[in-house]
């Protein structure tokens, strides 16, 4: 099951720890939903492919591209530069769609208050960042995350480092806030 919490206030120790409050508060899937739109599914890291589930919800979603990126100090060029960038806050105009194959990593959320909110991505998770969302990304102290990113139509990778409020996709993310978030159906 995800493990998702709210953050401490400590910005001064590393943020590959889990930074959890004292006592440290949870958050369960349908509230991490509610409060920033974040949508999580779990799949067989091994089986995955006959299980059929991330072939449904790449039709469903329209997802026409895919890649492979792994996050390593030997794999990933500029790594130092790169990681600070993930870990910068920011937004992009699309949905980020991230499917953990190995290792592991935390994808940090604002929720509707501006709280950090931690998610925790181990191989099998499929989550869906929502566009205009302010987020950001670390890996733990392991260094190491393997993972699918899947995108509608030619991916744009580009981050807008907050603030960013006057994007239209900030606008519209907000709205949605506002009227609460709904699964959608085709
Ligand atoms: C696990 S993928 C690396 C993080 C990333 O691609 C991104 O855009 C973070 O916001
Ligand atoms: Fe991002």
């Amino acid at each position: 099951m995800v493990r998702a919490w709210f953050m401490d206030d400590d910005t001064t120790t590393d943020q590959r720890l889990e930074h959890h409050r004292n006592p440290p508060e949870y958050v369960d899937l349908q509230k991490l939903f509610e409060l920033s739109g974040v949508e999580y599914f779990k799949l067989d890291p091994v089986k995955y492919k006959e299980e059929g589930m991330l072939d449904n919800i790449r039709k469903q979603r329209g997802y026409s591209y895919e890649d492979e990126i792994t996050c390593s100090r030997e794999c990933l060029p500029d790594y130092e530069n790169k990681l600070k960038s993930f870990f910068k806050e920011h937004l992009h105009t699309d949905e980020e769609i991230r499917f953990v194959l190995d290792g592991q990593g935390y994808f940090d959320v604002r929720d509707a208050q501006d709280r950090w909110i931690r998610i925790e991505v181990v191989a099998g998770d499929i989550i869906i960042i929502p566009s205009g969302i302010y987020h950001r990304f670390t890996l733990d102290v392991n260094n190491f995350i393997r993972a699918k990113r899947y995108f509608v139509g030619e991916p744009v990778w580009l981050p807008h480092n907050r603030p960013a409020d006057d994007m239209d996709c900030r606008k519209s993310y907000l709205n949605k806030l506002k009227d609460g978030f709904k699964i959608e159906t085709c």
